[in-house]
């Protein structure tokens, strides 16, 4: 029976998920206070936890690192209020599973976590294979055409590969699609969340330890670096690799040579390296806090993947194939998405880039009652937009603004032809038209 600690300090809300899990057929622990949780983590190992973030003493932000520092491999699932979306980003960023917005869905939340207890379970000490290549889907703007030009160009090579970008653009996907039309694709692609390897232990768990090496070193362990073989290691969020870390790795990368912690033998290191970060590493190194020389290293050519609002383009596509998943996922037939969802995903920022797009269409196909996504399947903050507190983003404002300016008044100036006013644009009619409707141009 899978164990779940389940953390809220409204005691009202928390009792209500337990009693509706253990209804479910779970083993459960609640607590209701920040200290609680901590004392619990650190004395057992759950197979899920699940937090709502804002607690008495502390955020379940701040739990995560606590809990992957102990149980790295438990899930974690937050629990988010719908104008929190940018918490929930840094929670994924964190090594969160999943998250989910109020008000709880009982089917979503049964989902996500029969999900997450599913992923554990599956989890060994042997490497994921990599995902299936028909998982990785090519967007259609121009830029997503470049990205794939790049990749499949750098795929041949055995360059280490820095793959820049905001959360869930998908720049594992992209490393494991490197990995895939490489000649290394039989060999393992081993996926390490950095930003979840706490200091103590991310030696041990990247080089392996013997026996005995420090306390709690109960067996011989291999580390990532030898499981990988021959194949790719992607290091996900390396900007958060504490600065003894980043030694370490530079070390390893230079001599091409690893050591597990105690031990006096040393093996080769063969394999690829795809690292990848949502920071501005360039500044990061020229400040001291990334060293330069690691930056170099793992930067001899890097890919930079933008953001979802600044390729609408691609909106559709991933809207169309991600709604056929989840339609074969959950077992419904043609499930459509009404032309005012469609708006909506065209006009909404997605902070939360695919991943938030691809969990949006899950959860509106598993809550549609019919064969149409309406509305009222979509959460809160993408129904409401405008309620969400913005970031003072005022360059982006003042640049949309003058784009959208300059598009009328060329517009005018060519009689509202779109083919000649997209011509002097230079971009193509489509683009055209997407901006004609993403800023509302009355053409
Ligand atoms: N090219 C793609 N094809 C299909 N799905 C994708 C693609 N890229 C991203 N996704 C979807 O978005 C999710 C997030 O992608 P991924 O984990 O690669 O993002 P990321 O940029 O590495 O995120 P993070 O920085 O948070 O680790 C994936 O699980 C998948 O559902």
């Amino acid at each position: 029976m899978a164990k779940i600690l389940i953390i809220d300090d409204d005691t009202s809300f928390g009792l209500m998920i337990e009693g509706f899990l253990k209804r479910k057929g779970f083993d459960t622990v609640f607590v209701s206070s920040f200290n609680n949780a901590l004392h619990s983590v650190r004395k057992t190992k759950f197979d899920l936890v699940l937090t709502d973030y804002r607690l008495d003493s502390g955020t379940g932000l701040d739990l995560i690192p606590v809990i992957k520092k102990h149980h790295q491999k438990t899930p974690v699932v937050l629990i988010t209020a719908y104008s929190d979306i940018r918490v929930a980003v840094s929670a994924i960023k964190l090594g969160a599973f999943e998250y989910i917005t109020k008000p709880v869905n009982p089917d979503e939340l049964l989902h996500v976590i029969n999900r997450g207890i599913e992923k554990t379970n599956k989890v060994s000490d042997t490497p994921k294979p990599p995902v299936a290549r028909s998982n990785y889907i090519k967007g259609i703007s121009r830029f997503a055409e470049q990205v794939d030009q790049q990749v499949e160009l750098i795929a041949t090579t055995d360059l280490s590969v820095l793959v820049l970008g905001e959360s869930g653009v998908g720049k594992e996907f992209v490393a494991q699609r490197i990995h895939e039309l490489s000649n290394r694709s039989a060999m393992p692609f081993v996926a390490v969340d950095c930003g979840a390897l706490h200091t103590d232990i991310a030696g041990s768990e990247l080089f392996g330890h013997r026996k005995g090496s420090f306390t709690g070193a109960m067996d011989d362990k291999e580390g990532h670096f030898e499981a990988v073989k021959d194949g790719t290691i992607f290091l996900d969020e390396i900007g958060n690799l504490s600065y003894d870390v980043q030694v370490k790795l530079l070390r390893a990368i230079q001599e091409r040579k690893g050591r597990r912690m105690g031990s006096n033998e040393e093996y080769a290191i063969n394999c690829r390296i795809i690292a990848a970060t949502n920071e501005d590493l360039r500044s990061s190194s020229l400040s001291g806090k990334f060293r330069e020389d690691l930056y170099h290293r793992l930067n001899e050519f890097s890919i930079n993947i933008l953001p979802l609002r600044e390729r609408k383009e691609d909106i559709p596509l991933y809207s169309k194939r991600f709604l056929q998943l989840a339609t074969r996922e959950f077992k419904k037939e043609h499930i459509f998405l009404s032309s005012e969802v469609e708006d909506i995903f065209f006009s909404y920022e997605w902070p939360g880039n695919l991943r938030e797009l691809r969990n949006v269409i899950r959860r509106a196909v598993l809550l549609a009652k019919g064969d149409t996504i309406t509305l009222a399947e979509l959460p809160p903050e993408i129904q409401m937009p405008s309620k969400i507190p913005q970031a003072p983003v005022q360059l982006r404002d003042v640049k949309e603004k003058s784009e959208k300016d300059t598009i009328i008044e060329i517009l005018e100036q060519n009689k509202y032809n779109k083919a000649k006013t997209a011509r002097i644009l230079g971009i193509d009619r489509k683009t055209l038209y997407n901006k004609i409707y993403k800023y509302g141009i009355d053409a």
